[in-house]
């Protein structure tokens, strides 16, 4: 909290404190929680997890502590805790909300009607940070009108809606010193003492602890102070070895924890500032910045929607429903931060940072969860458990049954009892020798150090991982990658190292020379695959003023655009002179993507690009060398399709690019209506078919290699042309010969899909590669291998490969190209995207 009361203006953020306290105290009262916090504003100090413990505690006696021991399964209720906090705080924020809103209500009285500035601005900016705050988070649409829409607030955070801010360091302070930084206060970790005092709650100690005192109390009575208290001694020096070894294990893996949460925090997102793309970390994003989203990114702050194009956010993460909400920038333009982008694409605003935000304030409260336990050790303390209670139930049988032939005098020792005869002080030294025996089976019987082993065992595989480069998110993991039988990775970027480069293309019906592609280019041709290539794309291209270009996107964007500025793109110049009508963003499901944009001269062009024999088969006609539209027959089919086989074969991955023109009349006028239209995808004329290349990784076949001799098969599964598949499968020993490359080793995705579950079962094993697959294949791939018996570990890097990722027995995520989305459902994120690393920790 400490932070942000600092950066705001304190006048306003004291009053705000004392209301949102006086009100989120109520709350608490209501709850009846046990929470201590001095400054009941600060739900950053929710000490529940302690408190929740404790409350065990005094429930059952038996349970000492639940979260140790006594657990046969995991932990659902620690699920249920999280769930319960995140809804705590969402009816704080409510709370702080209405307190807010309640204040400004009592502010406006006086002076008549609801001025719209009502706080005062600061920092040089127009608009202040409570009341731009909440025109965000209460998706108040009025008021956003009210200040002028996006382009309005845009003037008052004296920003571009395009541009950004222009991104001096003095710039971006004031903006962090007036609406605050994208950061939120972390939760301490829990302090070493924390630790110890967690250890010894634990049922098996406390019977060694007790038996340690008897041993102590025996060893004493019948030896003497000297020698009696080595048993006693040695028992108690075990245990407190015990409790110390596993506090300081735990203590020192909870610290690892943060680290790693802190770097799985770091996010690192593209945004726009001075007209340029730059990288930067999610921390430094300020109010006023402009970022553009694409799908899988996580919406990074609070903000408002610029431009989008079918634009779908999951806001599952902050209102708990698995919903999928359309934003359009006019009914409903605003984003709320920590929700992932579904589909589409656009920009946003940034309005509100840290801990304005409902994530912020969730993201403060929440403390990462550091007492995982994975299956092994959950069975592991079981089975301690079960013997220590088991030597403890022998102990005692024997106790009694010794006792009970003692006292009955049904012994052969010399010095037995004999009622009436032996005196009190024999018969207790007697008795004494009958616990010591009962008391040595419970020290024997109780395996303490068990579970501990396996701990110890796990950080140690952890850090080596890390070392790696594979961040671990599911400690669990780690236990089950090694018993891992198969491998499904995707190709780009994990096998290849997702620097692509167009290297050949193919237009007006022949190849063109690749030292200089705009020559044998005819105008018509080469205007239109510019404006294609400009218009048609999620990247983008900055020329500064040296003359130097920078292109930002995904991987295959970025090799069509830079081909597009060898063929003489101007990108800003094309952007600007047509007018974009609607969108039809790529997906790998469709694998194409496309557009519709308006001339000056109302002429409407629809642009497509996508997988080449895709495309193809939608167009009709090409544009011929001299640029006039040909119809495309057969042989001009055959022609192509042979092209598109030989770039495949030669490893290219292969892109096509169609236009047609559209009848602005069929556009619908209805900015709604516009919304829902389909852009027409047949009788396409075909511009141009590039062969993209990608590069092996080095090191990739003896990663593979290296799998095949530990008896673990590496299968492909790409969205790439099958015959490019192939050619990859092949250079990096997926595939040992040509031969081997027949159906089932050799499966296209719609071939697999059309099968039925039992079918996919059979064939599942033999799968060496899969192309042109869709994000369900995959899923449908590993579902088949689970039900063989297979151990599957999935890599994959798209928001569509999450639920395969999810299914998968191991998760591995790509750190780099990975999109949010992907890395939450994996357990491992590969820092580095390297398959080498994939092996590694296997
Ligand atoms: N931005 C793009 N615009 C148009 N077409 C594209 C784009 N990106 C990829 N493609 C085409 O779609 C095909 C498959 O893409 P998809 O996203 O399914 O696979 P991928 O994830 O890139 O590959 P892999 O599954 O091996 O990681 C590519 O072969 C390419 O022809
Ligand atoms: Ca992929």
């Amino acid at each position: 909290m400490n932070n942000s009361s600092s950066n705001s203006s304190p006048y306003h953020r004291q009053q705000y404190d004392e209301e949102a306290a006086a009100s989120s105290r109520r709350v608490k009262d209501e709850e009846d929680d046990d929470e201590t916090s001095d400054d009941p504003f600060d739900i950053t100090n929710t000490k529940n997890a302690p408190i929740e413990r404790l409350r065990r505690w005094r429930q059952a006696a038996l349970v000492l502590n639940a979260s140790r021991r006594f657990r046969y399964t995991l932990d659902l209720k620690k699920q249920n805790d999280r769930e319960d906090i995140r809804r705590r705080i969402r009816a704080h924020a409510q709370v702080i909300r209405a307190a807010i809103l309640f204040r400004e209500a009592g502010d406006r009285a006086p002076h008549v009607s609801g001025s719209p500035k009502s706080t005062t601005p600061t920092g040089g900016f127009e608009i202040g940070l409570e009341e731009l705050a909440s025109v965000t988070r209460d998706h108040d649409l009025p008021a956003l009108e009210r200040h002028g829409g996006v382009t309005g607030l845009a003037g008052m955070l004296k920003t571009n809606p395009e541009k950004g801010i222009n991104g001096d360091d003095a710039d971006i302070l004031n903006r962090k010193n007036t609406f605050g930084s994208n950061t939120y206060p972390k939760k301490k970790g829990r302090s070493f003492l924390n630790f110890l005092w967690e250890a010894w709650q634990d049922l098996t100690l406390i019977i060694l602890m007790v038996a340690a005192a008897a041993s102590l109390a025996l060893g004493i009575k019948t030896e003497g102070i000297k020698e009696g208290w080595y048993d006693g001694g040695s028992i108690a020096f075990a245990v407190l070895l015990v409790i110390v070894v596993t506090a300081i294990s735990d203590y020192r893996q909870s610290l690892q924890f943060q680290n790693l949460n802190d770097e799985k925090r770091n996010i690192h997102l593209e945004i726009v500032r001075g007209g340029k793309r730059v990288e930067v970390s999610i921390f430094d994003i300020v109010v006023g910045d402009v970022i553009p989203l694409k799908i899988g990114d996580q919406v990074p702050a609070d903000g408002v929607l610029v431009v989008g194009h079918s634009l779908a956010i999951d806001e599952s993460s902050m209102t708990g429903e698995a919903k999928i909400v359309h934003k359009d920038h006019r009914k409903d333009p605003f984003l709320m931060s920590g929700c992932k982008v579904a589909d589409g694409y656009g920009t946003m605003l940034v309005t509100g940072v840290g801990i304005n935000t409902e994530w912020g304030l969730l993201m403060a409260s929440i403390s990462e969860d550091t007492g995982e336990e994975t299956p092994l050790q959950v069975r592991l303390n079981g089975v301690a458990t079960f013997i220590g209670i088991v030597g403890l139930a022998v102990a005692l049988v024997v106790l009694v049954v010794l006792l009970a032939r003692y006292f009955t005098g049904h012994t052969r020792e010399p010095n037995r009892f004999i009622k009436g005869k032996t005196n009190v002080s024999d018969a207790v030294d007697g008795a004494i020798k009958i616990v010591t025996v009962a008391v040595t089976i419970v020290v024997v019987a109780v395996p303490e150090g068990l579970p501990l082993a396996v701990t110890l065992t796990l950080a140690y595989s952890m850090r080596k991982m890390m070392a790696d480069k594979a961040l671990v998110r599911r400690l669990s993991a780690c236990e089950t990658m090694g018993s891992a039988t198969t491998i499904c990775s995707d190709k780009t970027g994990t096998l290849t190292l997702n620097q692509m480069t167009v290297v050949e293309a193919y237009s007006g019906g022949k190849k063109l020379d690749s030292s200089d592609y705009s020559r044998s280019l005819s105008p018509t041709a080469q205007s239109l695959l510019v404006e294609g290539i400009a218009q048609n794309s999620t990247g983008s291209v900055f020329t500064s003023e040296g003359g130097e270009v920078e292109i930002s996107g995904s991987p295959t964007e970025k090799a069509i655009l830079s081909w597009g500025v060898k063929l003489g793109m101007k990108f800003e110049v094309v952007r600007s002179e047509a007018s974009i009508l609607h969108v039809f963003p790529f997906n790998s499901e469709k694998k194409r993507g496309g557009l519709a944009v308006k001339l000056p001269n109302n002429e409407v062009h629809i642009h497509w690009k996508g997988a080449a024999e895709i495309v193809l088969a939608s167009c009709s006609s090409f544009l011929d060398a001299d640029g006039a539209v040909k119809p495309l027959d057969e042989d001009k089919v055959a022609y192509h399709k042979k092209a598109i086989g030989d770039m495949a074969e030669g490893s290219l991955r292969c892109v096509a690019l169609a236009y047609r023109l559209f009848d602005i009349n069929k556009v619908p006028k209805d900015e709604d209506q516009l919304e829902q239209w389909v852009i027409p995808e047949e009788d396409l004329v075909l511009l141009a078919i590039v062969g993209i290349k990608d590069p092996c990784r080095p090191g990739v076949k003896n990663a593979v290699q290296l799998c095949t001799n530990a008896g673990v098969k590496v299968r492909m599964v790409t969205g790439d042309n099958l015959q490019t598949a192939k050619a990859i499968a092949l250079e990096c020993g997926i595939l040992d010969s040509d031969a081997a490359a027949t159906e089932p080793n050799l499966i296209e995705g719609k071939v697999f899909r059309a099968l039925s579950d039992s079918a996919r079962e059979e064939i599942a094993d033999k799968i060496s590669v899969m192309g042109r697959s869709s994000p369900n294949d995959k899923l449908l791939l590993v579902k088949a291998l689970k039900r063989r018996g297979h151990v599957v570990a999935v890599t994959g890097d798209g928001t569509n490969d999450a639920p395969a990722l999810h299914e998968a027995d191991i998760g591995l995520a790509m750190g780099i190209a990975g999109t949010e989305v992907a890395k939450e459902s994996s357990d491992i994120i590969i820092l580095d995207d390297n398959f080498s690393s994939v092996v590694k920790v296997s």
